[in-house]
């Protein structure tokens, strides 16, 4: 491969209905395409998939801009790559912005495996040929909405649910769910919302038979999570923590988890999202595949990723007609069964959608 060109679009698109958590709402994504062009005139996409505020993670928008303008981009540009784990060595001089680096770093995974001719997730060494999705719903204004929307879900197909905690809206939450739907597998994700004093709280979470309760204390620790785990039966996953082999490391040799979700922005790309994958199945610790908010593209390399044998849950990747009335890729990503098909073409295995991108495009940029 040879880089002759990036193209940095800024891409804003509606969410059918806004998305809330604990630390923010979202009701328009705005996010980055980054296109990889090589000397033959094929292109890699990848998605920049930080948020316009820095609730979930340090990095925005505006921050992955500047990073791969100034720092990514120009180490990339103009080099003859054999492989794309070459990418993650050239980034490694960089401080954190996984962000912005699993933006290129999985664009070169696309462009390699379509001058492959290989599907991606073949190529990265999926195994499955099916991923099990499940659905993330986020805090609704009433109970009864929130209720309506597990019953939707249901329906739909899916089978593992999700839902947003925060220390004021948790055990009555917990308890109306289960009141409803008193078998379904359901986890609940805190976004880091409560301290280790709210640990008689989260104890009493352990009544509801969550399949796991994801980040419920603070984004970059592993020590209180640990803690926390030895005086609660339900299994901790761990999200915002883990941004690389390291903090993995740290996690295991301290107990602070038994479950993990992956999510290639957060550790910026394949080449540590493989390597956290397979340290995980070494360790006994089940993995899955979390979500952004993604639109085609993230959502394309997401399911690659999770076809890695030691993704045993289901994945955050739910059908795009969830979220989209049109995405930037054909055909529409969508799940039948609760499982989605690994795409068997070669590449990400969906097409781009150029004349929505372009509709949905509200700045481009061409570095050369
Ligand atoms: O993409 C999806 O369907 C999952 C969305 C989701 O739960 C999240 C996306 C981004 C940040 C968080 O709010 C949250 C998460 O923590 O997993
Ligand atoms: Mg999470």
């Amino acid at each position: 491969m040879f880089i002759q060109q990036v193209i940095v679009r800024h891409v804003a698109m509606m969410l059918k209905t806004p998305f809330k958590s604990g630390v923010d709402t979202i009701s328009k994504k705005v996010f980055l395409v980054v296109e990889v062009h090589n000397d033959d005139g094929t292109i890699g996409y990848g998605e920049g998939l930080a948020f316009e505020r820095p609730y979930y993670t340090e990095e925005t928008v505006e921050t992955m801009t500047h990073i791969l303008e100034t720092v990514l981009i120009p180490a990339v540009l103009h080099k003859t790559i054999d492989h794309p784990s070459y990418v993650h060595n050239l980034f490694q001089p960089v401080r954190r912005n996984y962000m912005a680096k699993a933006a290129i770093e999985t664009a070169v995974w696309d462009l390699y495996a379509q001058l492959q001719k290989k599907p991606l997730a073949q190529l990265i060494g999926g195994t499955q040929s099916a991923v099990e999705v499940g659905v993330a719903i986020g805090l609704q204004p009433s109970e009864e909405q929130l209720v309506a929307r597990i019953q939707r879900a249901l329906d739909e197909g899916y089978r593992r649910i999700k839902v947003k905690i925060t220390p004021q809206h948790d055990v009555e939450l917990l308890e109306t769910i289960r009141r409803h739907f008193p078998d379904i597998s359901l986890m609940a994700d805190a976004n880091s919302a409560y301290t280790l004093d709210d640990i008689e709280q989260l104890k009493a979470l352990d009544a509801f038979n969550l399949l796991m309760i994801e980040q419920p204390l603070a984004h970059d620790d592993v020590v209180d999570h640990a803690a926390l785990q030895r005086h609660i039966q339900t299994p901790i996953c761990l999200d915002e923590s883990i941004c690389s082999l390291d903090d993995m490391k740290r996690a295991v040799k301290l107990g602070s988890c038994q479950i993990v979700n992956i999510k290639l922005a957060r550790v910026g790309g394949f080449t540590e999202a493989i390597r956290i994958h397979d340290y995980c199945e070494q360790h006994g610790i089940g993995v899955w595949c979390g979500g952004m908010l993604e639109a085609g593209i993230g959502r394309s390399h997401a399911l690659a990723l999770a076809s890695l044998p030691n993704f045993i849950y289901a994945a955050d990747i739910a059908s795009a007609d969830r979220y989209w009335e049109r995405d930037i890729v054909t055909p529409i990503i969508a799940s039948q069964d609760a499982h989605i098909n690994v795409p068997t073409s070669a590449g990400r295995g969906f097409h781009i959608d150029e004349a929505y991108l372009e509709q949905v495009t509200i700045a481009k940029r061409c570095i050369m």
